[in-house]
């Protein structure tokens, strides 16, 4: 990250870990100092020259009684966000990998609430991510009462989307084949429609049968990613509803599967799917980033506290 003259600053200890092979730089901020500008999130977040990742997740002590860890997520543009569930599974391995936790249930604070994560065998998580929200004031989507579909105009085009909260705010169409839909250009687009005040997530959903689907995700703040677990989650309950999809769906996403689980409205999703450790890293920041540059905030809370 340095090399230009710039004086050295401290070092940052991490873990890259992937979902799925959406990924992910996992920072103990419980044994370390942990300050970030958005704008050194975007710099770490670089593919070419940074870390590369598409979430920063930050493991700190909890703030609430009978919670294990306060669990905070930045997209790779600075943003911080409220929920990312392949980021679920990985901080769980982490935490216990780092010898914070021998729990093998684990309770974390969120933006979005607590989440329980499970830890299995062979790097295997299941996570309790909550009841769906389809209320389109609390997604939130602008819309006059709860639809299934709405009907929303992009490219001069009129799509039927669906709206759900796993926590952070969804949208989801069907297609009928991932593999040629739109994701960059109508993902783009939607992602920061205005009916999305706070942006949010598209899913592309193609059912293969009533357990199997395929998803792909343009992620707010990061673009596609090769897996998105709240992107999972949203799709089977639009998925459900729609009258498509049975209880438990094996959905296959670019980077692998995740097997989702919702009972039906007023339950909880359960997503259950690997974690990967790729290798622990150290890196200097500069020694000036927290007076350098132009302050440019994420759409959401900004990184620094
Ligand atoms: N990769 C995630 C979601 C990360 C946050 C998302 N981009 C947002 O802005 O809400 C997942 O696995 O859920």
């Amino acid at each position: 990250m340095s090399g230009s003259g710039r004086s050295q600053g401290p070092t940052l200890s991490f873990t890259k870990m992937h979902g799925l092979g959406n990924d992910f730089m996992v920072v103990d901020a419980i044994s370390q100092p942990f300050r970030l500008r958005p704008e050194m999130i975007r710099k770490l977040a670089d593919r070419h020259f940074g870390v590369g990742f598409d979430q920063l997740l930050v493991v700190e002590p909890p703030g609430l009684p009978d919670v294990d860890f306060r669990y905070r997520i930045f997209n790779a543009d600075g943003s911080e966000v409220e929920q990312c569930g392949n980021g679920a599974r990985c901080f769980a391995r982490f935490v216990r990998d780092q010898r914070l936790t021998n729990r093998r249930v684990i309770r974390v604070q969120t933006a979005a609430g607590v989440i329980e994560l499970r830890v299995g065998r062979e790097g295997w998580v299941t996570v309790n991510m909550g009841v769906p929200e389809l209320n389109p004031a609390a997604i939130p989507f602008a819309a006059e009462s709860r639809q299934l579909v709405y009907p929303v105009e992009v490219n001069g085009q009129t799509l039927e989307l669906s709206a759900v909260s796993m926590g952070n705010p969804h949208g989801v169409l069907l297609v009928d084949d991932v593999d040629t839909a739109p994701v960059e250009t109508q993902g783009a687009v939607l992602e920061r429609h205005p009916r999305f005040p706070s942006r949010a997530n598209i899913g592309f959903l193609q059912v293969i049968d009533r357990g199997r689907a395929r998803l792909r995700v343009f992620e707010r703040g990061a673009g596609e990613t090769l897996a998105c677990g709240t992107g999972a989650c949203a799709a089977v309950v639009v998925g459900q509803l729609r009258g498509l999809l049975d209880n438990r769906v094996r959905i296959t996403v670019p980077g692998g599967d995740l097997v989702i689980e919702w009972q039906g409205e007023g339950a909880p999703v359960m997503m259950e799917g690997p974690t990967a450790r790729v290798f622990d890293g150290q890196i200097r920041l500069p020694g000036d980033h927290r007076r350098r540059g132009r302050r440019q905030s994420g759409r959401h809370t900004p990184a620094d506290r």
